[in-house]
């Protein structure tokens, strides 16, 4: 263990949150703040000065904002050292690359994106990618609440990306599909040659099911979000690692095994 290490390790590491007015911000700063090897050190959301958090000393921030300024602000925390945690949705391959970019110039400093911080879901997709190559079908459903912005989800499009490698690598065909859309949509989107249905309805969270289908049997992995609490210690897991893994980390797996 480095100097810096064993120093991070007993001192408590200085948080900003940016989108801290949000569903997800406001939960995380709760989750900081009650943390006892964390502290809160800025609360950031529209309108504020990204600057508050390098002015209070943050060494990880955790951003749960939007797809449209998410860019922006891991730009801007890396270009400041600051290692970020990030939740918000919206990463293709494109926006990954372009983050290895700007990380390859800091190489001090750690970013995670997870598209989902619960321990349930990443365990959902880890499931299905298993069972992906012993079916000749398979669909998914995701299950927001209806102020989501976006559809399908993050974590919809990274399970649809991790079953569509497994089918590959497995040497599957695509799914068997005769069915003509009479309404456009009907069938729902299609990533890598996976079908995605959002389904959006008040008084859900967050949920998914991955349904797969084979010859006389089919398999459903569901898992649910009840409550934005379920995030957290997945949020609160990634805070403490982040600032030991320097460059780019897409998703929780790694922190799990
Ligand atoms: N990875 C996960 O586990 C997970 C879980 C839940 C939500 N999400 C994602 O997190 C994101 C936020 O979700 P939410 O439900 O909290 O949304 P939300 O709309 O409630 O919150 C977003 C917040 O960001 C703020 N914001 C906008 N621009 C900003 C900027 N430039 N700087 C700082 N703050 C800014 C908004 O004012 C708002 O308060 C979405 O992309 C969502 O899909 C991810
Ligand atoms: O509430 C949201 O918005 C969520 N977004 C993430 C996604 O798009 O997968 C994770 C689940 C909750």
């Amino acid at each position: 263990m480095t100097d810096e290490q064993e120093k991070s390790q007993a001192e408590p590491v200085r948080v900003g949150v940016l989108g801290a007015r949000g569903r997800m911000g406001v939960e995380v700063c709760k989750a900081v703040d009650a943390a006892p090897d964390m502290d809160l050190v800025a609360m950031i959301d529209q309108g504020d000065w990204l600057f508050n958090a390098s002015d209070a000393g943050a060494e990880v921030v955790v951003d749960f904002t939007t797809p449209d300024v998410v860019m922006d602000n891991l730009h801007w925390c890396i270009d400041q050292g600051i290692s970020a945690v990030v939740g918000t949705t919206g990463f293709t391959e494109q926006r990954l690359e372009r983050v290895r970019g700007w990380l390859a110039r800091k190489p001090g400093v750690g970013v995670l994106i997870a598209p989902n911080f619960g321990i349930g879901a990443v365990l959902m997709m880890q499931f299905a990618a298993r069972a992906a190559r012993h079916f000749e079908s398979v669909e998914i459903i995701e299950q927001h609440h209806p102020r989501k912005l976006d559809a399908p989800s993050g974590t919809a499009t990274h399970t649809a990306r991790l079953i569509a490698t497994a089918r590959a690598e497995a040497g599957l065909g695509p799914v068997p599909d005769a069915t003509k859309d009479e309404v456009p949509g009907a069938r729902g989107a299609e990533i890598d040659g996976v079908r995605v249905h959002a389904v959006r309805a008040t008084g859900l969270v967050a949920h998914q099911e991955v349904l797969f289908g084979t010859t006389g049997e089919t398999l459903t992995i569901r898992h649910d979000s009840y409550d934005r609490a379920s995030f957290m210690p997945g949020v609160l897991l990634a805070v403490r690692a982040v600032r030991h893994r320097p460059g780019l980390t897409v998703g929780l797996d790694a922190l799990l095994d």
